[in-house]
């Protein structure tokens, strides 16, 4: 991309919310061009063992944040991306945000967080819960039983199941575990809209976190009938969802002044309708028509795909009408361990001397497929799609004692190929094409595991054409909300970028990968599907003991005390 712009160019800006940091990119409106960026990490990161004031340790599979460092990214990337990109501010005409989702907040009616209300700053459940927290799985649960039971409409929608991960889970959960907190939450609002509410004071509810994980579907949330069979106190909880819904890629409303003070950008510019990061990536990797599936892949992986008619798929995320693009129905799918599990691997299970992705990853470049004799189960962060069930947990089959620590990261590699394969067949196999693949997110920088990809899936595999998908796609909708394109069609023609078909498969090596994901498959449904529930029993285990434990931990600090 050429230098800094012509006379005349305006610049847009978009806002990457990810799981550790924020990324805030500026963008020429005209083609695309990335001119300067800026990340601020967020000072609390994931809050998952104690509050940041202290106070009593968390139970497992919680992850929670801090606003304020959404805030702070406002205040320090931005006007950071700017300087970067060496524009004059008043030429940037619009902002447009992206978040991780479902993270999402209980605030008071006028969008204070309740964990910045004084006496309810100790309360674990006033925080944001991270769209990782993972404690709700029990009520996400009963919310299936009772849907399937009660015969309602929507559960179609979301392949059968509702995630741990999503709003009415995580809902009930702060009902019945802190029902003082939820009696005080005036809103139940996702992080996207939160933010976009900070920028320009409108209160807004993009379609896509409502659809994709607030149970919106043709226009209405599950009944209040069937909330109070839930809880008899939950039949208000959708008063504290609902908001203004806007489409996609729409202008919610002007920055502040107080905003334009944080971002240093002019008051007045159009803030672009909050989005999800999976979602907005559609935009930026050209991947708006049928059947280019996305696959955004980082800690997790997001799948998403638009299709020209709804249909059911077992154990998807969702389906929406203009969740990806108005015009289309969205298929959202995905794993939420990926990067994750290499990662864990890398700080936890790697000796020293190869413990780097790079290194672990040159290492296993070598080796045929099916070397190292090994085949694992992706759920080392539970399972997102097509078994919609967090309390499974990883697994490695056929270690001996001459493995080494390259033969098991690339089995992680792969198992998580197989794990998007079975996503893609799911589809296929529904009648929703899903003719090539799309990668964005910062596990493109490895290319074993591309390559692996386009092996196992036997699909040639495209590549974003920036390290900056999601920020990216959120400057392409704050275009179509400033008004610079009609539509988010000609923006993304306009902005987006991809390098087709970068990885192709290996004739050779996809049959090998045949045989393997033959053995993944059964495993994966002898673990996954009932057959064998010793992952679940493991994990009640697990918890009951670390109940025990936090109860003499705290008779210990009593007798101390
Ligand atoms: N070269 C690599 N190969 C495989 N995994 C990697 C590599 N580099 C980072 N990771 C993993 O990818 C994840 C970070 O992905 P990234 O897209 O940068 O962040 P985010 O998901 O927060 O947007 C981490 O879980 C990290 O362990
Ligand atoms: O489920 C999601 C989107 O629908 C989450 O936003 C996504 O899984 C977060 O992942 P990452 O930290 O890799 O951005």
């Amino acid at each position: 991309m050429s230098g800094v712009g012509e006379v005349g160019d305006r610049y847009v800006v978009g806002v990457d919310y990810g799981t550790l940091s924020g990324r805030a990119l500026v963008v020429r409106v005209r083609d695309g061009a990335e001119l300067g960026t800026a990340v601020h990490e967020y000072r609390n990161a994931v809050i998952e063992s104690a509050l940041p004031d202290g106070g009593p340790s968390l139970p497992p599979d919680w992850a929670l944040q801090d606003p304020q460092d959404y805030r702070d990214v406002l205040r320090h990337a931005v006007p950071a991306a700017v300087a970067a990109a060496g524009v004059d501010p008043r030429d940037v005409v619009g902002i447009g945000i992206d978040f991780t989702a479902c993270t999402i907040l209980p605030t008071l009616a006028d969008g204070t967080p309740l964990c910045e209300v004084p006496e309810l700053r100790q309360r674990p459940h006033a925080w944001v819960k991270l769209w990782k927290h993972h404690a709700a799985q029990p009520h996400a649960d009963r919310i299936n039983a009772l849907a399937h039971e009660r015969g309602e409409p929507w559960i179609g929608r979301y392949g059968g199941r509702i995630s741990a991960e999503w709003q009415f889970a995580k809902g009930l959960q702060l009902l019945e575990e802190d029902p003082e907190v939820y009696r005080r939450a005036d809103r139940f609002i996702e992080a996207a809209d939160w933010i976009v509410w900070q920028l320009c004071g409108v209160e807004t509810r993009n379609v896509c976190t409502a659809g994709y994980k607030g149970i919106m579907q043709d226009g209405k949330y599950p009944s209040t009938d069937y909330l109070t069979a839930l809880n008899p106190d939950f039949g208000d909880f959708v008063t504290k969802l609902d908001g203004p819904l806007m489409p996609l890629a729409d202008k919610a409303g002007e920055l502040t002044a107080e905003a334009a003070g944080w971002t240093g950008l002019p008051q007045g510019i159009a803030v672009a309708v909050g989005n999800v990061d999976a979602h907005v990536t559609a935009a930026s990797a050209q991947a708006l028509a049928p059947g280019r599936l996305v696959a955004i892949m980082g800690t997790s992986t997001c799948h998403v795909v638009n299709g020209a008619q709804p249909a059911e798929v077992a154990g998807m995320c969702g389906v929406v009408e203009g969740g990806i693009s108005a015009g289309a129905w969205g298929y959202e799918a995905g794993q939420s361990g990926v990067g994750d599990i290499f990662g864990w691997f890398v700080k936890h299970a790697a000796p020293a001397e190869v413990a780097s992705h790079e290194r672990l990853t040159e290492l296993a470049t070598a080796q045929p497929v099916g070397a190292h004799g090994l085949v694992a189960l992706d759920w080392w962060n539970g399972n997102r799609s097509l078994l919609v069930n967090h309390d499974l947990s990883g697994m490695i089959v056929g270690l001996t004692l001459a493995t080494r620590p390259e033969d098991v990261y690339r089995a992680l590699l792969e198992a998580t190929a197989y794990g998007t394969r079975m996503i893609i067949e799911a589809f296929v196999e529904a009648g929703v094409p899903v003719n090539d693949l799309v990668i964005a997110g910062g596990l493109t920088s490895n290319k074993l595991l591309m390559q692996i990809y386009a092996d196992v899936t036997n699909r040639p595999l495209s590549i974003i054409g920036s390290a900056q998908g999601p920020a990216l796609g959120s400057a392409i909708h704050a275009a179509v909300a400033a008004g610079e394109y009609p539509s988010i069609h000609e923006a993304s023609q306009a902005m987006g970028r991809i390098s087709e078909a970068v990885y192709r498969p290996d004739p050779d090596r996809v049959r090998a990968y045949d045989a393997l994901y033959a053995e993944y498959r059964t495993l994966h449904d002898h673990f996954g599907r009932g057959a064998n529930d010793v992952m679940l029993r493991l994990r009640a285990i697990r918890n009951a003991a670390a109940g025990s434990a936090a109860s003499t931990n705290e008779t210990a600090s009593e007798e101390v005390a």
